[in-house]
This record gives C-alpha cells, structure tokens and sequence, in this order.
C-alpha cells in the first residue's frame, strides 16, 4: 500500500528584524511550490541572533492571533498545502521559540521549543507543550525544533506517538546535525524534513554566528533524499510513501517498536 506524499523545505536567509520582507519572500517562493507539507526554518520572519529578551519580545507574536500565522493560513489555503515554521511567540511576558502547523482549514496546532539552545536561554522560556504530533489526513505530522534533535527522547517520543514524518524547523550552528538526522531517521524508521537557513549574523559584540544551511530530508532507512547547499538560498520538493515510515519490521524477526524492552529501560 502506497501513501504518497510531496514534502519539501524552504532554505531561506533572513534578514534580521525585517518581518515584512522575509515573509513577503517566503510566499512568493511558496506560491512557486507544488507540495503537501513545506518545513520553513526556524524563526524564519525575524532572524535568530537577538540582543536581549525586550526586542525578542518586541519582534514576536501571538500564535495563532498573529499576523504570521494569518498570513500562513492564508497560504496553506491558498496553495492546499500544509506549512510548518518556525518563529517567535509572545504570550504575555514570556516569550517561546515555537513553531506553528497551518494547513487548508486553518491553524491545525502550535509547539514551543522545549530544549533551548545556549544563550537562547537568555531568550525563551523552555516549551511548556507536550511533544506534538498532529494528524493531517495525509499524514500524521511530528514537530521538533532545531536543538530538539540532540536529545533522542524527543524523536523517538514522535514516533512512538504515531508520526510518520518529522517536521523539523532549524537554525543550526553546530556541523554535527545533519548527519546525525540519519540515525534519527534510522532508529525510529520515519522521515525527517529538516529546514534549515544560511548566512550569518554578528549582531552581539564577539559572537558571529554562521547557518550551515544543510536542509534535508531523510527517509526511514537513513537515506538522505535531498541536502540543500551549505550557503545557497533553496527550495525542494521530494515525494515520499508513508508506508515506508508505518512498516517498522526491520526483517522478518524484528520490528523496530514491537521488540523495544521498556522492562529494562528503567534507569
Ligand atoms: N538553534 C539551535 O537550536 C542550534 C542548535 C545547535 C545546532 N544543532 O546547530
């Protein structure tokens, strides 16, 4: 039984604090997109090197009450797609690195980042939501952000929710991740859609930060479908089967899930 499905990133270079025109551009590219679910980075409006905690606040926005998110649903309905991005979120005084999942009927649900990376932590208050996997129709959609994929518990606790894909908005820093969604993708035999930016940003006094770019998407046997550049600004889109993620039997013996030994995994 085939269950197709066309899934793609947006590698973007956003410019810091520019909203308007970084959205502007990721519809116009969007608009050129034939797909069912696209990944867009994280923080993809805004940019992510932010000075302090008062103008992460001042850029970030309400989810789903924001003119991102409308703007997002308004695409998704335009375009019959489903989107996942990454971006800032205020709810009150705090502020979370979060994510939202729009799609032809509107906002489907939100994740906050829950593993804050280094000096994030000056920034966003840790995600207070559970891991989230969202039922599309289609397909059943897990979300993790950027820095989420160093803690195998989250993948795995995706997957043993049901996700057959992981949508997985970046800014990655550290050269380690993207072979590393390899053996996400082969531990827990689903796939992974990556979306990482490029560039760099050098807006706090001796710290230059440079996006490896990198945006990818792996399939359950660790297969690497499509790698974007390290530095270009790229659009893909790759047709996949969700059987291939719903199979977990590795041979005949063994099924990935059936044969785990929750008994012994007992710290
Ligand atoms: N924005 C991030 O969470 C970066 C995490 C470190 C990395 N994997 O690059």
């Amino acid at each position: 039984m085939k269950h197709p499905l066309k899934v793609g990133f947006l590698q973007t270079q956003p410019v810091f604090g520019d909203i308007e025109n970084n959205l502007k551009q990721v519809e116009q590219r969007l608009r050129g997109m034939d797909a069912d679910l696209v990944v867009l980075p994280e923080l993809f409006t805004t940019g992510y090197q932010f000075r302090n905690q008062k103008e992460a606040r001042d850029l970030a926005e309400p989810i789903p009450d924001g003119p991102t998110t409308r703007a997002l649903m308004k695409l998704s309905a335009d375009l019959n797609m489903h989107i996942v991005a990454g971006l800032a979120e205020v709810e009150g005084d705090t502020v979370y690195n979060s994510a939202v999942l729009t799609g032809p009927e509107g906002y489907v649900g939100k994740y906050r980042k829950a593993h804050i990376f280094d000096t994030e932590k000056n920034i966003f208050a840790a995600g207070n939501l559970p891991l989230p996997v969202f039922d599309i129709g289609k397909a059943r959609v897990g979300i993790m952000i950027c820095f989420d994929w160093r803690f195998p518990e989250t993948a795995r606790t995706l997957t043993l929710k049901g996700a057959d894909v992981i949508a997985h908005p970046s800014n990655l820093v550290l050269l380690t991740c993207p072979q590393s969604m390899i053996t996400r993708c082969l531990e827990n035999r689903v796939f992974a859609v990556t979306a990482d930016r490029v560039g760099s940003e050098s807006r706090i006094e001796g710290e230059t930060l440079r996006f490896i770019g990198q945006s990818q998407v792996v399939d359950p046997d660790g297969q690497v479908l499509v790698r974007a550049s390290e530095e270009n600004e790229e659009d893909h889109v790759v047709e996949i089967n969700l059987a291939d993620a719903r199979n977990k039997s590795i041979n005949p013996h063994n099924d990935l899930i059936a044969d785990r030994r929750e008994d012994l995994y007992r710290i």
